[in-house]
């Protein structure tokens, strides 16, 4: 597979994930470009890879071959407006990754016939453990495709979703889901010093039983629901506390928590397209 020139617009935390995973499995530092007002998360950047750095956005984007936006989204209708003039034609594709940005609203800035593709990732990709959901517009070539792919599998897995609005729901899943873990440890670990534990042994024991369930999860052929009966004896203690969560309506409360995730995606689409 050809290795393409890739530009990436905005360079803080989630672009820095990516460059540092697409580095790592191989792709030529030289052939990434970031742009970013910001002159110190350039120099973050630059510690990370020796990647092509600048302040201007149409200097970066012209004659890529891949564009990943990663701004915020409140930034995104400025920065479209401000690259469609560096994007010569239809053969560069734009990646995006900010949520509740739309296909149409991006098409309406930079031009209907530009492929782009939709992504949503997340911050685990720092780690290359991410996990990123993504959906192309009908412009995207099957090289193109490909493209996104590579990159995004640089620094995790990719699922594509065979609906734009799908990613809504992956948003409230994968792209927010890593801050549900830590409110939940933090609560684990709370309630364990509360029990006595010191903080440190609390947090120790906390984040490798997270780390060991979703290892089990990933690397044993088995469903959830029997993961957890394998580890509740009956009229023991998991027992005692699943009955608590259960009783106190966890399962409702996650589903009201990641459908106002979603509604918050759906809005933003509204109010930035
Ligand atoms: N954080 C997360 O968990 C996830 C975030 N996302 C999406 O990723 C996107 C980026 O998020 P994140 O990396 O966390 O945000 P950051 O704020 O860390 O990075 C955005 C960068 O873009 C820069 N920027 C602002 N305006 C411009 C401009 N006109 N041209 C070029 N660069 C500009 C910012 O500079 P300055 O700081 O000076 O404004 C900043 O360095 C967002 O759209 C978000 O929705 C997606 C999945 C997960
Ligand atoms: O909270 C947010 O809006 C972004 C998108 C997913 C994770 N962070």
């Amino acid at each position: 597979m050809t290795t393409p020139v890739i530009a990436f617009i905005g360079a803080g935390n989630m672009a820095t994930s990516i460059i540092g995973g697409l580095v790592a499995a191989g792709h030529p530092a030289q052939q990434i470009r970031a742009a970013d007002p910001f002159a110190e998360s350039l120099q973050r950047l630059s510690e990370v890879a020796p990647v092509v750095t600048c302040n201007n956005n149409i200097e970066a984007v012209t004659g890529a071959d891949v564009v990943i936006l990663a701004v915020k989204p409140q930034v995104m209708a400025a920065v479209c407006a401000d690259i469609r003039t560096g994007l010569a034609d239809t053969s560069t594709l734009v990646i995006s990754i900010a949520a509740g940005i739309t296909i149409d609203s991006m098409q309406s800035w930079i031009g209907e016939d530009t492929p782009i593709v939709r992504c949503m990732p997340n911050t685990p990709a720092l780690l290359g453990c991410g996990a990123s959901g993504l959906y192309a517009n009908s412009n995207v070539t099957a090289q193109q495709r490909d493209w996104a792919a590579q990159i995004l599998s640089a620094v995790g897995i990719i699922d594509w979703v065979p609906a734009e609005h799908d990613l809504d729901a992956v948003t409230a899943l994968s792209g927010s889901g890593p801050a549900y873990f830590f409110l939940l440890m933090e609560a684990m670990v709370d309630a364990a010093v509360s029990q006595g534990l010191s903080l440190e042994t609390a947090t120790r024991l906390t984040l490798q039983t997270g780390m060991g369930a979703a290892r089990m999860g990933l690397e044993k052929d088995l469903d959830l629901a029997e993961l957890r009966r394998r580890v509740t004896s009956p009229g023991g203690t998991t027992e005692a506390a699943v009955k608590e969560f259960e009783a106190s309506g966890l399962r409702k409360l996650v589903s009201d928590a990641m459908q106002a995730a979603a509604d918050r995606a759906d809005a933003m689409a509204k109010e930035m397209g």
